[in-house]
């Protein structure tokens, strides 16, 4: 499919550390779709920003490293500003083509190395295998979407999902923790969210977003709770990887009870999400993959619905 979208221009959005200050937009970005360079620097904004998200049910967040014993907070954002190099090949390979097989194996490509680079900046710990995956595609659909406007979200997803559905020529045999998870559970693990449009991004995490601010909760609790609304419904093969089905289950049922007791901005939520907490740091689990979705429901925030807010979200990290 090729790009057809009619889009305004992407302006960049004013933000807390912790990188060094982004350039206000220039009239010049005015009705021109986002660069390769502005769309690396997003993702690596959302995946700063979700790493820097504090609290967050046993993850690495400002508290500490939750149940990880290879990352903290200074290792996630090493990795992250590793990968911007990365984000940006991603999207200048992906300008003027459409999903195809060659575009689908030179992402995957760009990807591995990717990782590579990830594992170089982390002393070998995986923080971002697969925010590299699902953020990389977006950053591929958007970049084929061109112009990106309030509505586009839909369809950065829908050409992100296109791509991954080829198949992956120069995969090497991987044995990776997710394939042994999915052959023993039967679950769909990150190739199947993509490969099925991105459905914990434009179904649950975009909206579980729009919902939160509309309630008026601060900026900082509304991530959390869409972090904690991907969490009902995600089956997160890094949970299923660590601890089995009791994790996943006490991960949704968890998250689940937060919200329903008014989420985590109030009194008994937060009581709800240190009890979830207390779980999963007892089974040695973590939500990286509800992780990963978030980062990449932020970064389609940032692309899509930023510009066309009229007032920049500002919040402290
Ligand atoms: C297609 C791939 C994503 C490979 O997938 P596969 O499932 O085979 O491999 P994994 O290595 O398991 O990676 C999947 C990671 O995706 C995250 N995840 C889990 N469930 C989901 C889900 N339902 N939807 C979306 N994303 C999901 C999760 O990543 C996070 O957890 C990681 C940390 O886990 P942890 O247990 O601490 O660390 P490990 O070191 O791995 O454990 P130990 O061995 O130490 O015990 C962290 O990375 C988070 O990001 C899963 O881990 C894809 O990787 C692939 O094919 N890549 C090739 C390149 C490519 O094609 N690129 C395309 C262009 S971008
Ligand atoms: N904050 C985080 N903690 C642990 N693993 C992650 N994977 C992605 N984000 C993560």
């Amino acid at each position: 499919m090729s790009a057809t979208t009619a889009c305004a221009e992407l302006a960049c959005v004013p933000r807390a550390a912790p990188r060094a200050s982004q350039a206000a937009p220039s009239a010049a970005d005015a009705n021109r779709a986002p660069s390769d360079a502005r769309l690396a620097r997003f993702a690596v904004d959302a995946l700063l920003e979700e790493a820097h998200l504090t609290p967050k049910p046993a993850l690495v967040d400002r508290r500490g490293s939750g149940a990880h014993r290879d990352l903290d907070l200074a290792v996630m954002t090493r990795s992250a500003l590793a990968l911007e190099p990365t984000f940006e090949a991603l999207a200048r390979a992906s300008r003027n083509r459409a999903p195809s097989v060659p575009l689908r194996a030179q992402l995957a490509q760009i990807g591995r190395a990717g990782e590579a680079a990830m594992m170089r900046a982390t002393g070998g710990s995986n923080a971002h295998r697969g925010a590299i995956w699902i953020v990389g595609l977006l950053v591929a659909g958007a970049t084929i979407c061109g112009n990106v406007q309030a509505s586009s979200a839909a369809r950065i997803c829908d050409l992100g999902a296109q791509i991954a559905c080829f198949p992956d020529r120069f995969a090497p045999s991987a044995d990776s923790n997710g394939t042994r998870v999915r052959d023993r559970y039967g679950v769909g693990g990150a190739r199947r969210e993509a490969q099925d449009g991105f459905p914990h991004v434009i179904g649950v995490g975009l909206p579980a977003l729009d919902a939160a601010r509309q309630r008026g909760v601060d900026e900082n609790a509304a991530r959390v709770d869409t972090l904690l609304a991907i969490m009902t419904s995600l089956d997160d093969t890094c949970l299923l990887h660590r601890a089995g089905w009791p994790a996943l289950t006490a991960a949704k049922r968890g998250a689940r009870r937060v919200l329903d007791t008014g989420g985590s901005s109030t009194a008994s939520g937060r009581a709800e999400l240190d009890s979830l907490e207390r779980t999963l740091l007892a089974l040695n689990a973590s939500p990286g993959g509800a992780a990963d979705l978030l980062a990449a429901t932020l970064f389609i925030d940032k692309l899509v619905r930023h510009r066309t807010s009229g007032s920049p979200t500002t919040w402290n990290i």
